[in-house]
Formats: structure tokens, sequence, C-alpha cells
């Protein structure tokens, strides 16, 4: 089933696009929950992290080192910031596409339920 992420992919709905190679996007948040607060995305389909196979490793690990260029890029890298993935139901996923949270730019909270 596809997503609103996968027409972000297809540049079939806008999104403010802050990094893109053929295997990955970073976007922000149309709701920002931090001053920073971009989606890192595979352009792959995977629905959630349960769905991440071994073939998918290399690729996961590319989605770390973009999360680590682009925290950089912003200058928040040193501060600090959070990255958060969500699973299902009770791990608050609300679109069903593998996607990694980057929230900064602020001092966050420790709440982390
Ligand atoms: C709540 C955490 N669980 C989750 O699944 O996060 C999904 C995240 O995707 C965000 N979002 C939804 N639709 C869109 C959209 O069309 N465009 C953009 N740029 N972001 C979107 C939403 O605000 C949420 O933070």
């Amino acid at each position: 089933m596809s997503t609103i992420f996968k027409k972000i992919i297809d540049k079939e709905i806008p999104a403010s696009i802050v990094y893109e190679d053929d295997k990955v996007m970073a976007f922000k948040d149309i709701n920002p929950l931090a001053p920073v607060h971009i989606l890192v995305i595979p352009k792959k389909e995977i629905a959630t992290i349960n769905d991440i196979k071994e073939e998918d490793k290399e690729l996961i690990g590319h989605i770390f080192l973009v999360i680590g260029k682009i925290v950089k890029d912003l200058g928040i890298d040193k501060e600090g910031y959070r990255v958060v993935a969500n699973c299902n139901e009770f791990g608050g996923q609300e679109v069903f596409h593998l996607h990694y949270h980057i929230l900064g730019g602020k001092k966050l909270g420790t709440t982390l339920s």
C-alpha cells in the first residue's frame, strides 16, 4: 500500500527537501515538534523497522551517515539532537514507510514515553 511518503519520493506532492540521493531522501516534517524536525527515509518502500531485512543493512547504515551529514550541515551536531524511529501502533507510527525523525534546535526534554 503506497503512502504519502511515496508520493513525496515520486514528486507527486511537494516537500521541503533538505537532502536527496539515489537511495535516501530527507525533508522537513509538515508538523515540526522542534525548531529542527526532519524526516529521513529510504526511497525503497520498507513499512516499519520490523520489515528491515539483512539485505537492507547497507541502506540503513547509509541513512545514518546521511543523518550525520544533515546535522553537520545544519550546525546542530555539536549541541546535540535526537533521532527517533517509531514502529507500529504502540510506537506511535502514523506513516507506514520507514522514517527516522531528526529533532533538534533546542534542548529537548527527557520524556521518552
Ligand atoms: C508522529 C510520529 N509518527 C509518524 O509516523 O510520524 C510521521 C511524521 O510524518 C509527518 N508527515 C505526515 N504527512 C506528511 C506530509 O505530507 N509531508 C511532510 N513533510 N510530513 C508529513 C507527520 O507530521 C509526522 O511527524
